[in-house]
């Protein structure tokens, strides 16, 4: 596995106000309407800023720009275990693993875990654990028409993206296009990767593509996996 240890960069972050009381706030109705979406269309975005809370999203955006100014972060690869390459002309992006050892990747780590138990009480979707990364597309980079699992591997089940950049205009490109999982040629959605924008969708069944993006992009991907340990694919 593509694996990276993220150091946490203290010192580097100026001082924060801190995470505003309650937020995070991973309620039952949130849950449901993640719930319904994936069940009946497999996909579903939303905006998640009231749910996370600006503080939140402004530390997380701030790690990965630390990253990327950095040079933390590395090419990603395509495929697992001896398959793994890292071709550039599928995708460009260069990710960081996160390790859940700041106080915002915590944070955040709690948000999936709930999301996680929320999933499996209503899916009963076998969701054993989470594994994420930080994602940045610099200018020109995209990452070609995918899925994230192959079926009956009993690996990534679901995956989530948040999207961390203030004010993407339509000029920006980067935007996610999704397939219909029944016609991998049909768009059924575009997605701006604004702030505290999210995507949720069915690893193994719904086709997906980065666009170029025209300036620097920045993510957290993550997944949501029913094997206890990587099973090399
Ligand atoms: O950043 C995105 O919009 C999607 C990224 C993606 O498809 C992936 O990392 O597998
Ligand atoms: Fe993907």
């Amino acid at each position: 596995m593509d694996s990276q240890v993220v150091t946490p960069l203290q010192d580097a972050l100026p001082e924060k106000p801190g995470i505003v009381p309650g937020f995070p706030n991973v309620a039952d109705d949130w849950l449901d309407l993640i719930a319904d979406g994936l069940g009946e269309y497999g996909w579903l975005t939303l905006d998640a800023c009231a749910v996370f809370g600006r503080g939140l999203l402004t530390q997380i955006a701030e790690e990965v720009a630390i990253l990327d100014r950095t040079d933390n972060l590395r090419n990603a690869g395509v495929g697992r275990g001896l398959d793994h390459t890292r071709d550039r002309s599928v995708r460009r992006d260069k990710i960081a693993w996160l390790q859940g050892v700041t106080p915002a990747q915590q944070q955040f780590f709690s948000c999936l875990d709930e999301l996680q138990n929320g999933l499996n009480r209503r899916l009963f979707l076998g969701l054993k654990r989470f594994e994420a990364h930080y994602a940045t597309y610099h200018e020109g980079d995209f990452y070609r028409r995918h899925l994230d699992s192959f079926r009956g591997r009993a690996s990534r089940v679901v995956s989530l993206v948040l999207y961390l950049n203030e004010g993407w205009q339509s000029g920006d490109g980067g935007a996610l296009q999704v397939f219909n999982r029944d016609n991998e040629n049909e768009v059924c959605g575009v997605v701006t990767p604004e702030m505290g924008r999210m995507v949720i969708f069915m690893s193994e069944e719904v086709p997906h593509e980065v666009l170029p993006a025209n300036r620097t992009r920045y993510s957290v991907a993550c997944w949501f996996r029913q094997d206890e340990v990587p099973i090399p694919l």
